[in-house]
């Protein structure tokens, strides 16, 4: 077995005339988390319906464990599973829902128990729920009970597409529970697709940011959003409606996505006196979040209606300099801004 469970080169997805995914690289190592973000729209669910093989790409080379998907088996795609924010449950009970996939596979061996200890993980149990029907739960419950039923089967690579968006605090931290554990315990590869940006810093072993159907970046990344025009032949600027305005290299080819690592980006307390080659903002400081992994702190700043990060080493905040609803001064290089 590889150590790698995908791998994709240049894969596309369209619909119609429109293309909606391109992946130029993405590698998925076995047994790690892998969190996308990105705003409504930007394909992540186009991306795991891939991953998960509900759909083949339009066009490009998606390896699954070292084989070409097309030649991947039915017996090894049934290890891989996708849950969807809002679960599907077959019509009947929730012992019946959950033991569905272990009666297709011929596997009925202590499936009471087995049924049992999948509801157990979702915190749920067998007597309080096994006969409930379909209809007599709760938002949440159902999601629980269609993880549990994805769970019983050990899969090898669990995809989740935004799965607690619509459930509430509790079920939702039963999920999240469940699904680290059955990383850590079977070694259980997770997708995630989530807007729960605190959970895929603090779980994923990558957050893979996808924009416009691209991966912007892994890891905590800005996307400028543009529009750009160009002054002169060196500069492209983007003007804020307070007035102010970013300047940048000029992108390689038109419709390319202007990147700004937040470790380039330095905040000031004061207006600088100097503002010569680099770009300097006035900012609102929205948040402040420790990161447990990199012991970074991000800040959230808001920039005339769009919203930027910038990582902060933990020591730099020690004498609290930095609030939230401050206004601060960002400086970036022009040069720090890469087009992908
Ligand atoms: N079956 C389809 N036919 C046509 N267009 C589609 C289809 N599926 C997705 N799209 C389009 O592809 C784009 C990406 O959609 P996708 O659902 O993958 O985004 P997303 O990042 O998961 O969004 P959200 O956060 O809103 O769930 C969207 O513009 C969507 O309208």
């Amino acid at each position: 077995m590889t150590a790698e469970v995908y791998r994709l080169r240049n894969v596309e997805q369209s619909y119609g005339a429109r293309t909606v995914l391109r992946i130029d690289a993405l590698d998925v190592q076995r047994g790690s988390i892998v969190g996308f973000v990105g705003p409504n729209g930007s394909g992540k669910s186009t991306l795991l319906r891939l991953l998960t093989f509900m759909e083949k790409p339009s066009s490009g080379d998606l390896f699954f464990e070292g084989l070409p998907a097309a030649q991947v088996s039915e017996a090894v795609r049934r290890r891989v599973s996708l849950l969807l924010q809002d679960p599907y449950l077959l019509k009947r009970t929730v012992f019946d829902n959950v033991a569905y996939g272990l009666k297709v596979r011929n596997d009925r061996a202590d499936l009471s128990k087995r049924v049992g200890e999948a509801l157990n993980w979702v915190g749920l149990s067998l007597d309080d729920f096994g006969r409930r029907p379909w209809y007599a739960l709760s938002g949440g419950e159902a999601q629980r009970v269609a993880l549990a039923s994805r769970l019983i089967l050990r899969p090898e690579v669990l995809a989740l597409d935004e799965p607690t968006s619509s459930v509430d605090a509790a079920s939702a931290a039963l999920i999240r529970e469940a699904a680290v554990r059955a990383r850590n315990q079977w070694g259980t590869t997770l997708l995630i697709a989530s807007h729960d940006w605190a959970w895929l810093e603090d779980v994923a072993d990558g957050v893979a940011h996808l924009v416009e159907g691209r991966l912007a970046g892994v890891g905590i990344t800005n996307v400028i959003p543009g529009p750009w025009e160009r002054e002169g032949a060196e500069v492209c600027v983007m003007r804020l409606s307070d007035g102010q305005s970013i300047r940048v290299a000029p992108p390689p080819h038109s419709g390319a996505l202007a990147v700004l690592d937040p470790r380039a980006v330095r905040i000031e307390r004061r207006r600088p006196e100097s503002a010569f080659g680099e770009n300097f903002l006035e900012a609102r400081l929205i948040s402040l979040q420790f990161q447990r992994k990199s012991l970074e702190v991000v800040a959230g700043l808001d920039l005339a209606g769009f919203s930027l990060k910038a990582c902060l080493p933990a020591a730099e905040n020690d004498d609290s300099a930095f609030r939230p609803g401050r206004t601060v001064w960002i400086a970036f290089a022009p040069q720090a801004v890469r087009w992908v």
